[in-house]
């Protein structure tokens, strides 16, 4: 592991990776192997997670073609050096922000979208000039096979390397000295990764889970509300880090929205779900088994059909559910929805305060400035009025959470600042050496003065005075030697 990383970092200090036409090329060809290879890499997600290629297409592969398309577009402004305002001490100076690469990154991925989640990291770390390895999920091992065999095909093999293993092979890897770790996955294991990354001061970038509440006020339309919280819910088979994990709303509304995400499940996936090509099923046996867990001594107002031997877990709601029991106390990441009745909105943004920050905060409603207080009196990693999951696919937003839902953001330019240093650069002459003489000892009241005025602006009329005096003399000096006089 040591000398593979050792590898990747000579490779990064040959400093090919920095140039922007190499990192253009590089972006271009992986766009040419998911365009090349797509066959394959549908074949691979859909044998992980039991997902139609179509769907596999829509909730992936799109969103990294469009990632790859903004960032050929936008790096090479991103790229160059920004100047930036000047203070009185520096007015004559060269004064930018230069964007450099960390260095070599570790992008440590999940297998819910087992692609997305390691490819979009990549292009934001290739964009910003850095070298790479990438360890995949081993849950969703097909993903993990094609990626590795597919990048060193189109990529520099020495900058971008994949290594595949679970969590023996994760920790050795975590041991070794990188310059930004980037980590999707649970909040348990976050915190294993930051404090391995701290023996070495590297910094972290954790897109972490969490229970995202969904608020539906009593003034909306239903059929809507109930059709979009089915689709983000459902998706994937609940597992989507940012599907609404639980209903909030007034007791009245319980049965409704039953009936109407019933309805909804009907139309969406048939009288049969299970021959459903849109309906995908549990990872594995271990998350199957937890989720059946979550339903124990819960009332299922509809779903909660199983089926162990193709993990399969129908859609269901429970209703009336009690805040303390299991359901409520951990991310259910599953097809199973809970309503927990709440007097009005005031008690709704007091549930979500008292628990952990959620990577999402969803609520329904037509009175906009409930929205916009719900917004301003809550937080979340991030949010989505009247939609879910919606925000995730703007790039121009940056996507991450906040406290124990993760920190740091990516996607887009966001991206390219994950990865990127922000280095201010300031180039001074070795002449004017006497305005230098301000910040040299000895120090005096006089030179303090100076000081105030130059970098305070406290200006007295004196140095003012003498300032214009100089300005002018340097004017006048600047016309005789044009032969001006
Ligand atoms: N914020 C996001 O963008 C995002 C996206 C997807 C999933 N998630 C969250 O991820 C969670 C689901 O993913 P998961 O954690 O089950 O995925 P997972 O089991 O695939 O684990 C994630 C990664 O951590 C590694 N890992 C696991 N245990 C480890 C250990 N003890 N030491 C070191 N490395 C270890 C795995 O090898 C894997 O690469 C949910 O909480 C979900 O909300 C977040
Ligand atoms: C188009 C939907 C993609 C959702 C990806 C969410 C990533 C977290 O699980």
């Amino acid at each position: 592991m040591e000398r593979e990383v050792q590898r990747v970092r000579q490779a990064f200090l040959s400093g090919r990776s920095r140039p922007l036409r190499f990192r253009l090329q590089q972006l271009e060809a992986l766009r040419r192997m998911v365009q090349e290879r797509e066959k394959d890499i549908l074949a691979a997600i859909a044998a992980d997670l039991c997902k139609s290629e179509l769907n596999a297409y829509s909730q992936e592969v799109i969103t990294v073609l469009g990632e790859i398309d903004f960032m050929l577009e936008n790096l090479p402004e991103w790229v160059t050096a920004k100047p930036v305002k000047k203070n009185l001490l520096t007015m004559m100076d060269e004064a930018y922000i230069q964007p450099q690469p960390l260095g070599v990154v570790l992008i440590i991925g999940a297998w819910n979208y087992p692609f997305v989640l390691i490819i979009q990291p990549l292009i934001g770390a290739i964009a910003a000039g850095n070298a790479v390895i990438i360890k995949p999920s081993e849950l969703s091992e097909n993903t993990a096979k094609i990626v590795a065999k597919l990048l060193p095909q189109y990529l520099d093999q020495d900058l971008y390397v994949v290594i595949n293993g679970g969590v023996e092979e994760t920790t050795e890897l975590l041991k070794q000295r990188f310059d930004h770790i980037f980590y999707t996955g649970n909040t348990a294991v976050g915190k294993i990764v930051m404090e391995a990354a701290a023996k070495h001061l590297t910094p972290v970038t954790l897109e972490l889970g969490g229970k995202s509440p969904c608020y539906i006020d009593k003034d909306c339309d239903l059929d809507i509300v109930c059709r979009r919280i089915t689709w983000g819910k459902y998706m994937n088979c609940g597992q989507t880090c940012i599907a609404p994990d639980y209903i909030l709303c007034e007791a009245s509304l319980q049965s409704q929205i039953v009936w109407k995400i019933k309805e909804t499940v009907k139309e969406f996936y048939g009288e049969n779900i299970k021959e459903s090509p849109d309906y995908e099923r549990i990872i594995n046996l271990r998350h199957f088994k937890r989720i059946l867990s979550l339903l124990e001594g819960q009332k299922i107002a509809f779903g909660g059909e199983t089926d162990e031997a193709t993990r399969y877990i129908a859609p269901t709601v429970l209703t009336d559910v009690d805040p303390k029991t299991k359901v409520m106390q951990e991310e259910i990441f599953g097809p199973v929805l809970p309503i927990v009745p709440v007097k009005n909105v005031d008690e709704a943004i007091d549930f979500i305060n008292e628990r952990e920050k959620p990577l999402a905060l969803y609520v329904f409603s037509h009175n906009h400035k409930l929205i916009k207080r719900m917004i301003d009196e809550t937080s979340s990693g991030g949010v989505t009025g009247n939609d879910v999951i919606m925000h995730f696919t703007l790039n121009s937003f940056p996507f991450g959470g906040v406290g124990s839902s993760g920190m740091g953001a990516y996607h887009g330019k966001h991206s390219f600042d994950t990865f990127s240093h922000q280095r201010p650069c300031l180039l001074k002459s070795l002449k004017r050496e006497g305005a230098n003489k301000l910040r040299y000892p000895p120090n005096s009241q006089s030179k303090v003065d100076w000081g105030k005025f130059f970098l305070l602006k406290r200006f007295n009329k004196e140095k003012l005075g003498l300032l214009v005096l100089t300005f002018l003399g340097i004017v006048a000096a600047v016309l005789v030697k044009a032969g001006y006089y």
